[in-house]
């Protein structure tokens, strides 16, 4: 059965979804946990109890709910738009400086990287995205802009941007990073000066966004690589199908298997409370709530979406 039909068979109408998405919304009230990401002193700073909830359908349509107006960093969620790029610009070639299998390790575990000779476990962690972010600034003379593009074209937002506070932040406090990215060098795997991949790794983790634009960015990836709104293809059907196996397998760090089990969709999370799920067919649910379990997933966002996808059917498994 396609998403499309068990949509019509549970869910008639669009009000129904509306009302289905606020009860949830509003429940998720009591549904918090963990603490705010400090390891990144900015992103402390942020009022731990607003949250939101948006769900962009292809049809065009943003449910939004709470504080979907309010910006936040974005953080890991960024692999996804700076992986796009350098599929389009490497193809194939790509799978011989990254992997794609699910790393069972934290998102910034180094001892992995080291027993596999700087060849990151798969781009959703962050070796995997400082190696992309490499791949960037090695074939975009600007790379940074060309993400931002991106981005605003895919959000319809021409206001998106990097926040400053929270890059200068990740710049003073991104020792580890600099160790998995100097690792990779040592290792002949990385190609630009380190420096330079790091700062647009950074930079690119500080973007931005409204839990809409997020869930409006990501809507090709629901849609074969097509952008519903504008009817441009963003990336090949396969390379659709690819990006979402490595958000089922690895999207959600080492909480991955549990989230494919209760949850059943192509996910990223970021330490900005940010979690985007891909519903292939049907759109894209963003929930964002600032604190985050041990494993830096957002508490409140799993619940939200966990609820979501089991009151609307929406398991691809
Ligand atoms: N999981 C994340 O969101 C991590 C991103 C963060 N900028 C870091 O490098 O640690």
């Amino acid at each position: 059965m396609s998403h499309d039909e068990m949509y019509s068979n549970q869910v008639s109408a669009p009000a129904d979804i509306e009302a289905t998405l606020a009860a949830i919304y509003q429940a998720a009230k009591d549904y918090d946990g963990g603490a705010v990401a400090d390891y990144i002193p900015a992103l402390a700073a942020i009022d731990a109890n607003q949250y939101a909830l948006s769900v962009a359908t292809l049809d065009g349509r943003c449910y939004a709910f709470g504080a979907h107006e309010t910006p936040f960093s974005i953080q890991s969620i960024s692999k996804i738009f700076g992986l796009v790029m350098a599929m389009e610009r490497l193809g194939d070639d790509l799978w011989q400086r990254v992997r794609m299998e699910p790393s069972g390790q934290a998102f910034n575990s180094i001892v992995q990287l080291e027993w596999e000779q700087g060849i990151p476990r798969n781009p959703m962690i962050n070796a995997g995205a400082i190696l992309v972010s490499d791949v960037l600034v090695s074939h975009y003379s600007t790379s940074k802009s060309a993400v931002l593009n991106m981005v605003r074209r895919l959000a319809h937002n021409d206001h998106i941007c990097s926040d400053e506070q929270v890059y200068l932040s990740e710049l003073e406090h991104g020792s580890r990073n600099s160790a998995l990215a100097y690792l990779m060098k040592s290792f002949g795997n990385i190609e630009s000066d380190v420096s330079e991949a790091l700062d647009h790794y950074f930079w690119q983790c500080s973007l931005a966004m409204t839990s809409s634009d997020l869930a409006r960015s990501l809507t090709f990836l629901a849609n074969g690589g097509v952008d519903p709104l504008s009817g441009q293809q963003l990336c090949s059907k396969r390379d659709t199908q690819r990006i979402n196996a490595l958000l089922g397998t690895s999207g959600m760090y080492d909480q991955s298997g549990q989230f494919a089990f209760e949850v059943g969709l192509p996910a990223k999370s970021g330490v900005g409370g940010g979690i985007v799920a891909i519903v292939p067919s049907f759109g894209v649910i963003c929930a964002w709530s600032p604190r985050l379990n041990s494993f830096g997933n957002s508490s409140r966002g799993m619940w939200m979406v966990r609820e979501i996808a089991s009151k609307l059917g929406l398991s691809v498994y």
